[in-house]
């Protein structure tokens, strides 16, 4: 294959490496995968409009989120079972994202433990996206786990009361291969003096647990029962956005799940200008879903992002090439990053704002 020069090339490439099962496991989303494509395709209604004569030697990426300084503001999504992909599954991946001091966010549903991620990396730039189980307890011990490991965020996954229609898995559940575990969940719904489970229904044991009756009366409680900055991760409504910031929670992922929640829903970038409008700036919005390109961050940042998340370009870096498959996909979109940045006119992040782009025009003029 010729030289891996853009996401879409690190797609392929993982495409080519994994096994169907697990291809589809990763890229798919629920049902006519709609959304999917319109988190992708959404980008391309927004065009940039750039300013020129301006000083565009220096670039400064860096961006402050809960009063620390990232080089870039592009971090990485929870994203499950990552050794699916990868030997060293989430350590390596948390290894490329920390080394290059961004936010690495490590799955409940992970293949490697929350400890064994903190111990795999020298920078702990590390949240936790905890999903909520209907073991209450459960879901504190998490928690626990992440605070006394040196994690220094909660994301709270709130889209996924059940999980989304996904027409491979309907048609062939997921299974994991014997050695692997999900490390953090080892006694997730098991009968009190018996931590064993059937491996087949490892996928299924998660599933069967997650809380589809948690509210937002059970978030305050469990926002309050941590020091940690807490987001919830999964907003597309700019009342549920207000909601959020009611109950005293962080942060806001404007997020659809990558598409593999609701089908039919709104494309993220579409979502996030008026979930921004309606937050004010009293917490931090953050979007993720379908960001393939440095414009894609440029036009995400512009209505209001505070950074972005990827997902699946995380896995199709790790799938080509361990650690230095996911350095590689944040190179090429930093990369990217700056060149938009620098063509735009915008020396720093505080420079992109709306004035930057318009939703392309339906052609009225004569030509
Ligand atoms: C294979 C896969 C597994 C995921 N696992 C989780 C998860 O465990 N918890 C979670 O909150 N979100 C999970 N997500 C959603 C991501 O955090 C993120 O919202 C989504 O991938 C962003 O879209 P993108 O993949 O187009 O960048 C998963 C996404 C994918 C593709
Ligand atoms: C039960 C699903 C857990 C992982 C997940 O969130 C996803 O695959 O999207």
């Amino acid at each position: 294959m010729a030289k891996i020069s853009s996401i879409q090339d690190l797609q392929e490439a993982a495409k080519a490496k994994l096994s169907k099962g697990v291809y589809d496991y990763y890229s798919y989303g629920a049902m006519d995968m709609i959304t999917v494509a319109d988190n992708s395709n959404a980008y391309n209604r927004y065009q940039i409009r750039p300013r020129v004569l301006r000083d565009v030697s220096k670039i400064d990426t860096g961006v402050e989120v809960f009063g620390k300084k990232y080089a870039y503001p592009i971090f990485v999504a929870a994203t499950a079972l990552q050794k699916l992909a990868d030997v060293e599954g989430e350590v390596a991946s948390a290894r490329a994202t920390t080394k290059n001091n961004l936010v690495y966010s490590l799955s409940s549903i992970s293949t490697s433990s929350i400890e064994e991620v903190a111990d795999g990396v020298s920078t702990p730039n590390l949240w936790f996206q905890l999903s909520v189980f209907k073991d209450k307890h459960y879901n504190l011990s998490l928690i626990r786990r992440a605070e006394k490991a040196g994690y220094k965020a909660i994301l709270v996954t709130v889209d996924m009361p059940y999980s989304g229609r996904r027409l491979p898995e309907f048609r062939q559940p997921l299974t994991v291969p014997e050695h692997l575990t999900l490390k953090n969940l080892t006694s997730l719904g098991s009968k009190e003096g018996s931590s064993e489970y059937n491996k087949d229904s490892v996928y299924k044991r998660v599933v069967d647990n997650i809380n589809s009756a948690f509210t937002w009366e059970d978030l305050k409680w469990l926002k309050q029962q941590t020091k940690l900055p807490m987001l919830a991760k999964g907003i597309l409504n700019p009342r549920d956005a207000e909601l959020v910031v009611l109950n005293g929670l962080d942060g806001i992922i404007v997020s659809n799940h990558g598409g593999r929640q609701l089908d039919g829903v709104s494309s993220t970038i579409d979502a996030l200008p008026n979930i921004v409008d309606a937050v004010g700036g009293k917490i931090p919005v953050f979007v993720d879903g379908g960001i393939r390109r440095g414009t894609d961050v440029f036009k995400a940042l512009a209505f209001g992002a505070q950074a972005v998340f990827v997902g699946r370009p995380n896995l199709y870096g790790l799938a080509y090439g361990g650690q230095k498959g996911v350095e590689l996909m944040l190179n090429l979109l930093f990369k990217e990053f700056e060149l938009a940045m620098a063509l735009a006119g915008c020396s720093s992040l505080k420079d992109i704002n709306r004035s930057y782009i318009q939703q392309t025009p339906q052609l009225t003029c004569k030509l």
